[in-house]
């Protein structure tokens, strides 16, 4: 088998303090990831991003939402060092940032199934990355997998075979297989779209609670306003043909985020904004030029 192509990613080379190319306030957290000028050309000549700029600052939480085939999934993948660039750059900040696969790597994904090892127990699947990593067996690790057993909700779980669980118990042992890693920015593709609404709820409330008490940063790929805007601190709309980042939309709501916040006329509001840049990114067509045309 051959081992998958990774994009090298760049190390940043801004001194300390963070320097804010993206015209941001000063004082703004700093950048984890920066995609500049990406086009992405598949092997049968899709054009599946066209010259996407994106950044992502320390502690965000940005949803990445579009109509099928806007290369959601491609940008995610590129962002995590998994697929190349056809040309363009993708950065990241290297203070505390390390490079994917790197032994003291701290990005993790989570992939759109729960893709969980069938034969093996849960406490084998969470345990993988450290196996991977050949970290060893230690009392440090067992416990760092009861920890992220515990956090998701599957104490009790860790004997089970994946296929004794519900999708949502999947998922979350899916998800505790990416916090082992202690990871500090979570790529997550559209993680819970094959689930019902009730669960879903409950593992976006879920999320939202890691990612504070865990200081991430997150970018999450759905195709659900009403996730997008429950979870995100920015909400970037992506047209298709070729796949492009047409709006960037700040959700301006405090966390931590409740039920109260669901039924309340500001998500509403924020629903109604994201649904109406959703409906223009998918009648933008097939123009390249609109690129960033409805941006804020
Ligand atoms: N390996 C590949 N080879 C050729 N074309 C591809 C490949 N992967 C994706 N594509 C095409 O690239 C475009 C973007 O795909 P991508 O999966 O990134 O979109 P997406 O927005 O994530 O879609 P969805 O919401 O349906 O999952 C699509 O037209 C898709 O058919």
């Amino acid at each position: 088998m051959t081992a998958p192509k990774v994009t090298p990613l760049v190390p940043l080379s801004r001194p300390e303090p963070a320097l804010d190319d993206s015209g941001s306030p000063a004082g703004a957290p700093r950048p984890v990831l920066e995609a500049s000028g990406v086009d992405k050309v598949y092997a049968n000549g899709t054009v599946a991003l066209k010259n996407a700029d994106l950044v992502v600052r320390e502690g965000e939480f940005v949803s990445l939402l579009g109509p099928s085939g806007c290369g959601k999934s491609t940008l995610l993948r590129i962002l995590a060092g998994l697929g190349e660039v056809t040309t363009g750059t993708v950065s990241w900040w290297e203070q505390g940032y390390d490079v994917v696969g790197s032994k003291r790597r701290k990005l993790a994904f989570v992939f759109q199934n729960a893709t969980l090892m069938p034969w093996a127990r849960v406490r084998k699947n969470v345990h993988l990355p450290l196996d991977l990593e050949h970290a060893g067996n230690s009392a440090e690790l067992e416990k760092r997998v009861d920890d992220a057993i515990n956090l998701v909700g599957l104490k009790g779980f860790d004997q089970a075979f994946p296929r004794e669980l519900s999708g949502g118990m999947q998922m979350r042992a899916s998800i505790a297989r990416a916090l082992v890693t202690e990871p500090n920015l979570l790529l997550m593709d559209e993680p819970f779209g094959a689930l019902d609404e009730m669960t879903r709820n409950k593992l976006n409330d879920d999320v939202l609670k890691l990612w504070r008490d865990k200081g991430w940063t997150v970018v999450f790929v759905t195709h659900s306003v009403y996730e997008a805007v429950y979870l995100s601190s920015r909400v970037v709309v992506m047209a298709a043909r070729p796949g492009r980042i047409v709006d960037d939309i700040a959700i301006d709501e405090p966390y931590p985020r409740s039920t109260d916040f669901r039924v309340s006329t500001e998500f509403a509001g924020y629903c109604r904004q994201v649904s109406q840049a959703l409906e223009r990114a998918s009648a933008m067509g097939d123009d390249p030029n609109s690129k960033q045309e409805n941006a804020r």
